[in-house]
């Protein structure tokens, strides 16, 4: 497993859960797997197809999250396509009905309209798993109901023992019962992950929807983008997006809207322009909402209260899902929260209706919090935060905990009993607005009518403005002090606020004078008295920024290294577009920052980083070491630079010794290793040693070292290939030897075909260097990959070209194994040269035993 995973996604070590989740995929076992976005649960439908070479269908909701996610695995050399209406590759059915894709996505309504015999070859050809995304849209209850979801049950028929895995970032306790009954899930595997995103600032201020704030706005934008990265702000009605844009555009940001009502060929070039950074902010409606899975979003703004706290923290998690420091500000303005009939307007049962109310009330109440932003989402979503009150929780990156000073607590017994004494007085038959214009002294006519403006409190509240005392009140009524009851006349839901219990007793102690009531401000509470002083609303200035070049000097790049990364973000940008691909399907940001810190000067070292994959290394591989070389030289940077951010191959778990490999070698083949190694002999004379009992031949000591270094020793080839006269021109003449012979099988046959000149030594060096997938050194010159599948094949005139890349019906360099071993089997094979004459594909073989044996031993040794 782990050698896939660095193969195919360049990583060396699994993320929590993931590695026993794809154990239990493995098995057969239904698993439900609900973590938090960003945390890779991608990897568990993605890694059980290139195990067992068997199709994983996945079941997605939308054709853009879709048409990401194949564009994502095509870059790592995984084969993966989507059925659904945008698909117009015809051929893609009966291609994924022979087997041919690792994974195979659709959308919901495919799926279930497919015919048996679609799904009967699929499964003919082996199906590894069925995977549904998203799984929450399968509930009423969940944010994203999705009607279609809930036949997806009948699949089980379809594909009977294959096990289902149901994945979501968003499922409260309700939800995940309703995604295991539908998908009637059995003897399950649940994997409950944390909820937090600690890269995460989270923010909320109040917004005004006037031209001068969203200008205000668009220069804090505008200040943000500069700093790089992309931006994605979410609207909640088209007429915000229009604007919001249009302003951002006034002050030269480079935005363009999103939403259903502009032409599908609009949308999907937005949509294209962003994955590839062409544009750095999208303005949206929620219509983009899941459809973005692009990892580099440093800031998500929400301009209006989203409609839950589950699709708040969905679309806030769209950003720094690569792990790196990213921003999520919420603003939002009262009228926000008076929407819930309008959104509820369309359920079909009084449960959904309750489900839809609730779940705006529940972001009504994050966003008037005063208390810690990390911790209020954590335990809507039923975590833990180590039995410590929310109140009390200081995560030190939300708004609420860095607000100077904190959560000071003031006391606000006057107010409150202000408020509460209007309330009483309104009798539980009123919203907050009528004890509100009552305190502020309104004469409107309803209050006339009743009789409120002659009421002792009518007006003393004047010096607040209606929001402060509304963002009061649901402070009161987070504490208890207020309730609220809902009640329906004419379909439509009002919210009637009354005086609770604990404001009874409050009310009767504040009586005799003795009540005080320590409440801490909330930031909205904050903004309207610095809007009543003249200071107008804070703006998120200098906090709760993602500042990359800020976060790399934390992790102590200097200068000219971040001249560096910016430079090989460059390079990445333009790689990707030769490509056609998007620049973070190339490699993640955290990669090339580890690139700028190790500076590679070779391919060798190039796979040793933590994130390369060995596609990034065969497609990409030259470019980016030569990135490497030019900026470092111009920047007065060394090269190879090791520390921690390189992290050593899978299995080498003995950090400072030379050998990083569990497999033994005789005594004398290591003695020989480390003369040669370690102490800097050369081979002629470890061969004739006076104190051996007879001189062996130098062929056997060459053989002895290769040996050594194909199972993990530590070897320094640049020397190596010196000694044994290995250059360039000669590794392009065995290279086309072997293709001529057509085969490894005789080392003999091969030799034949090249001139005198050329020993065993040479065939053997050159064989084992390209099993441990090293280069030749710089003097003797790169050994080029062939990055482009379609013309692998070979030419004489070409310059001789190294493992090629499998075209695109071919399997994956792991699935066209020809040795059929066990996945264990090819934990220590790397890559291997097989095929015809005319077409060369990779094969990972066991390295054949003549590879590190002298000719004349060939015969006595097996295939290991
Ligand atoms: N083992 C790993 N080591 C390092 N990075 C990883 C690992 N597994 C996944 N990632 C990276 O983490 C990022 C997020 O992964 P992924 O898209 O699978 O998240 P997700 O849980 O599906 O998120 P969402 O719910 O937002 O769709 C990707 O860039 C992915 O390549």
């Amino acid at each position: 497993m782990e050698t896939i995973l660095k193969e195919f996604f360049g990583y060396s070590t699994f993320r929590p859960f993931q590695k026993e989740i794809i154990t239990q995929i493995l098995k057969g076992k239904d698993c439900l797997v609900v973590m938090a976005t960003g945390s890779g649960k991608s990897m568990c439908y993605q890694m059980p197809p290139l195990i067992t070479k068997k199709t994983a269908v996945v079941i997605s909701p939308l054709i853009s999250l879709m048409q990401d996610q194949v564009m994502g695995l095509k870059q790592r050399g995984i084969r993966a396509e989507f059925i659904g209406s945008a698909q117009t590759d015809l051929s893609v059915c009966s291609r994924a009905e022979s087997g041919e894709f690792d994974v195979l996505y659709m959308t919901p309504e495919k799926a279930c309209t497919s015919s048996s015999s679609f799904w009967s070859s699929l499964l003919h050809k082996g199906v590894s798993l069925l995977a549904v995304d998203e799984a929450h849209c399968v509930s009423e209850w969940g944010h994203d109901f999705r009607p279609e979801y809930q036949k997806l049950d009948t699949l089980r028929h379809h594909l009977p023992k294959v096990p289902f895995v149901a994945l979501t970032a968003t499922a409260t306790h309700k939800v995940r019962e309703d995604i295991l009954s539908s998908l009637t899930l059995q003897d399950v595997f649940t994997t409950v992950s944390s909820f937090d995103r600690p890269n995460i600032y989270y923010g909320v201020k109040t917004l005004n929807r006037t031209s001068a704030f969203r200008e205000e706005l668009a220069q804090e934008v505008l200040k943000d983008v500069t700093e790089g990265g992309s931006t994605l702000i979410y609207c909640t009605t088209v007429k915000d997006v229009e604007e919001v844009t249009k302003t951002l555009v006034k002050v030269g940001v480079d935005a363009r809207p999103y939403h259903a009502q502009l032409s599908s060929k609009l949308r999907t070039e937005t949509h294209r322009a962003f994955l590839r950074d062409e544009l750095q902010v999208v303005v949206a409606t929620v219509a983009f909402g899941m459809g973005i899975d692009k990892p580099d979003i440093r800031r998500v703004i929400h301009y209006g209260c989203p409609k839950s706290l589950e699709s708040y923290y969905q679309e806030s998690g769209r950003c720094g899902r690569d792990g790196l420091p990213a921003t999520s500000w919420l603003y939002f303005a009262r009228q926000d929260f008076a929407k819930g009939n309008f959104y509820a307007a369309g359920a079909m049962s009084f449960e959904r209706k309750q489900a839809i109310l609730d779940a705006l009330s529940s972001a009504q109440k994050y966003c008037v919090s005063p208390e810690c932003r990390r911790a209020t989402l954590l335990q809507y979503f039923g975590e833990s935060i180590g039995g410590v009150a929310s109140g009390n929780w200081n995560c030190g990156n939300c708004d609420n905990c860095q607000r100077r000073g904190g959560l000071q607590l003031l006391n606000m017994a006057e107010p409150a009993h202000l408020l509460l004494t209007a309330v009483k007085l309104c009798g539980g038959k009123w919203g907050l607005n009528m004890p509100v214009d009552v305190l502020r002294g309104s004469n409107a006519k309803k209050i006339v009518e009743n009789g409120f403006d002659k009421c002792p409190v009518h007006g003393v509240g004047r010096s607040r403005s209606s929001l402060w005392w509304k963002a009061f009140a649901d402070q009161l009524l987070a504490e208890g002090y207020l309730k609220e009851q809902r009640k329906t006349y004419m379909n439509n839901s009002f919210r009637l606020v009354s005086v609770a219990e604990r404001g009874e007793s409050f009310l009767s102690s504040s009586l005799s004078g003795e009540a005080s009531l320590m409440l801490p401000l909330s930031q909205e509470m904050v903004d309207e008295e610095q809007k009543q002083s003249g200071l107008g609303p804070e703006l998120p200035s200098d906090k709760g920024h993602a500042s990359i070049s800020k976060h790399l000097q934390s992790l102590g790049f200097i200068e000219a290294e971040i001249k560096l990364y910016n430079h090989l973000l460059e390079a990445r940008l333009n790689l990707a577009k030769k490509s056609s691909a998007a620049p973070y399907a190339i490699c993640s940001e955290t990669v090339i920052q580890k690139i700028a810190k190790a500076r590679p000067s070779n391919e060798a070292r190039l796979r040793m980083i933590d994130g390369v994959s060995q596609w990034l290394v065969l497609q990409h591989g030259s470019e980016i070491i030569s990135t490497v070389k030019d900026f470092s030289a111009e920047l007065d940077l060394s090269l190879d630079f090791t520390e921690s951010t390189i992290q050593r191959p899978p299995k080498s778990d003995q950090p400072s010794s030379a050998r990083k490999t569990d497999q033994k070698v005789t005594p004398a083949k290591e003695e020989a290793w480390k003369m040669w190694q370690q102490q800097g002999l050369s081979i002629s004379v470890i061969a004739t040693l006076p104190d051996r009992p007879k001189p062996i031949k130098e062929e056997t000591v060459i053989g002895y070292i290769i040996e050594c270094a194909t199972l993990g020793y530590e070897l320094n080839w640049e020397r190596f290939c010196q000694e044994v006269k290995l250059t360039k021109a000669k590794a392009g003449e065995i290279r086309m030897a072997i293709e001529d012979v057509g085969s490894l099988e005789s080392l003999k046959a091969i030799k034949e075909h090249l001139p005198e000149s050329f020993s065993y030594a040479d065939i053997r060096t050159y064989l084992a260097m390209e099993s441990c997938g090293v280069s030749l050194p710089d003097e003797v010159g790169p050994l080029k990959m062939n990055s482009d599948p379609n013309t692998a094949a070979r030419s004489s005139t070409q310059e001789p070209n190294l493992p090629v890349q499998p075209s695109g019906t071919d399997r994956s360099p792991l699935m066209n194994s020809e040795d059929e071993g066990t996945p264990d089997a090819l934990l220590t094979t790397p890559a291997y040269i097989s095929g015809g004459s005319d077409r060369i594909t990779i094969s990972r073989r066991k390295v054949p035993a003549w590879v590190v044996q002298p000719e004349s031993k060939k015969s006595k040794v097996k295939d290991a």
